[in-house]
């Protein structure tokens, strides 16, 4: 059956203002009606600004201009009037936070509703439908900031599925999601697919849970090109070692990455670098976190894991002092932390936040990779030396002189990282290290955090990625509920069962695999 074009574009190309090449380059395609599509590329590739471009946000929004033709049922993109292809097709965001606007689920449906003027005796019914067709029908007085990550994401989708859009993207709408809500959202979507007539294209570095619903998969290569533009049997077959050299993730059923034994997990025997004594902490009345108890030592890898609003962000922020404990308290190298100067503090730990723009404070990734270093006077060569250094690691040297504010999402994490690593800190505190990252650059970053840990540094990470768990971490922490539910290493988080299920995660790929081939044989 054959369906008809929904966008078309031809010799289409996408530059911001001052830069010499175009992001997005002379892309000929073609969306048809009922097409499920997965864009990929690695990151920078141009993947969230072709997004912004489809839908008419760019190049209005933006100091940028577009060439070649884009049209939208076989209307040119001139004829439309501001705003009406924002309608047609919605984005929903990987942050979901960043588009509301209200406090409460039904104000902040009726909201888009009244942007949209549909009158207020009609509200009531669709708000009802839209909630029903998502599954959150209960939800509906509730506070959105009281709804876990996955509930948020299903509100920012019900807040676009209002518009009716004919396309609907979604830019990496699972990295906030712990494992279990991650996997809910995307058979979400596929109910919706089965229910709703529109198109849909995904933005995702990590194909594997949405592959089985996609009919196409694009993918622009580095210079932001159409390299790639097929079926997902196809693609993932027969450009494997593009794919490679491109630096993206294949599915774990072909990358032999994900099927290696991880080496035996070295633990050392050294000193508490951090010691965690009976940690307790309020929200709003609320207990966030409950009798805390756990020591991290020089060298030692731990990654803390659980399900959204487990409270491992709050933790944390208490570890880099940032927060100050109800009850409880902890020593930092002998010294209670509390005691520890601040400048003294900060040149000796690294912190980098859940989002990376909260942190920073310079107009150039040069002098944002610079700063730290300044304050503790180091000579210009020498700083020059390091950020050159860090700019190559963090393939970010193209972007030396880029505003820190406009870079890709994968870039703005990889720079709040870099900037952590200027010198060696004895202790380094990562909210999600590793997310919006393709294959090639979440190696380099685990590449230099195990060379750090090699040195002596200890490292906590909080991730939602269960393969980077059980590839790296020397232990693993599971808060469940504000409580520690496991502290212990990766193998016995994969053997328990139970503490999986309640606590949302999933196993790594390694191990679903052995159990599939081991019953297998048993049969
Ligand atoms: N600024 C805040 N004010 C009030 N409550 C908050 C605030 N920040 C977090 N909370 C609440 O505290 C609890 C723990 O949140 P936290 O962000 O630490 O969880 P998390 O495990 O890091 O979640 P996620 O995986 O979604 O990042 C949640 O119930 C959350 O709603
Ligand atoms: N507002 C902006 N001003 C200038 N350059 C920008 C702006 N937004 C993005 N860029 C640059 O355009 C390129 C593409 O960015 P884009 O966000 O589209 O990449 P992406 O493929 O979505 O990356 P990621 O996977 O890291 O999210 C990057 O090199 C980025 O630095």
């Amino acid at each position: 059956m054959s369906h008809s074009p929904l966008i078309t574009l031809k010799n289409f190309s996408f530059s911001f203002e001052g830069q010499e090449k175009p992001v997005i380059n002379n892309l000929s395609l073609t969306i048809n009606e009922g097409d499920s599509i997965l864009l990929i590329g690695a990151s920078g590739s141009g993947k969230s600004t072709l997004a912004l471009c489809l839908n008419g946000l760019y190049p209005d929004t933006v100091e940028g201009y577009a060439s070649g033709d884009l049209y939208f049922q076989e209307t040119h993109l001139d004829k439309f009037k501001k705003g009406e292809l924002n309608q047609r097709i919605g984005i929903v965001f990987q942050d979901p936070e960043s588009q509301f606007c209200m406090i409460k689920v039904e104000d902040e449906l009726a909201f888009t509703l009244e942007n949209l003027s549909v009158p207020r005796n009609q509200m009531i019914q669709k708000i009802d439908e839209v909630l029903e067709l998502i599954g959150m029908t209960e939800y509906k007085h509730s506070n959105i900031h009281e709804l876990s990550g996955g509930q948020k994401q299903k509100i920012a989708l019900a807040a676009v599925l209002l518009m009716k859009p004919e396309l609907l993207i979604l830019d990496e709408p699972t990295a906030n999601l712990d494992p279990v809500s991650s996997l809910e959202f995307v058979g979400l979507i596929g109910e919706l697919q089965q229910q709703i007539n529109m198109s849909i294209l995904v933005i995702e570095h990590q194909a594997d849970d949405w592959i089985d619903l996609m009919n196409r998969v694009m993918v622009l290569n580095h210079n932001g090109e159409l390299m790639v533009d097929d079926e997902p049997q196809k693609v993932f077959r027969d450009y494997i070692t593009t794919l490679k050299e491109e630096g993206l993730f294949l599915p774990k059923t072909s990358d032999d990455l994900f099927n290696q034994k991880p080496p035996t997990s070295f633990v050392p025997n050294t000193q508490p670098c951090l010691s965690v004594n009976d940690l307790s902490f309020f929200r709003k009345k609320k207990k966030v976190l409950n009798g805390i108890s756990f020591d991290i030592r020089c060298g030692e890898l731990v990654a803390i894991v659980g399900e959204n609003g487990a409270g491992k962000s709050t933790l944390l922020q208490l570890m880099a002092r940032l927060l100050k404990p109800e009850r409880g308290d902890m020593t930092f190298l002998d010294l209670p932390l509390e005691n520890w100067n601040e400048s003294e503090l900060r040149k000796r730990t690294g912190f980098v936040f859940q989002n990376p723009e909260h942190q920073f404070i310079a107009d150039t990734v040069y002098d944002e990779l610079a700063f730290g270093m300044r304050l503790n006077g180091l000579s210009e060569n020498k700083i020059k030396h390091v950020v050159n250094r860090l700019l190559e690691t963090f393939q970010l040297t193209d972007h030396k002189f880029s505003n820190p504010f406009s870079l890709s999402g994968g870039q703005k994490r990889r720079l709040s990282v870099a900037t952590m690593l200027d010198e060696n800190p004895d202790l380094l505190l990562f909210d999600e290290p590793t997310f919006g990252q393709d294959a090639s650059t979440t190696l380099e970053l685990m590449k230099l955090i195990t060379q750090l840990k090699r040195q002596g540094t200890a490292v906590t990470m909080v991730t939602h990625d269960m393969e980077l768990v059980d590839q790296y971490a020397d232990r693993v922490i599971v808060l469940d509920q504000g409580e520690i539910a496991l502290d212990g290493k990766p193998n016995d988080l994969w053997k328990n069962d139970n503490l999986l299920k309640q606590a949302r995660l999933r196993k790594p790929y390694r191990i679903e695999r052995s159990e599939v081939v081991t019953i297998g044989i048993n049969h």
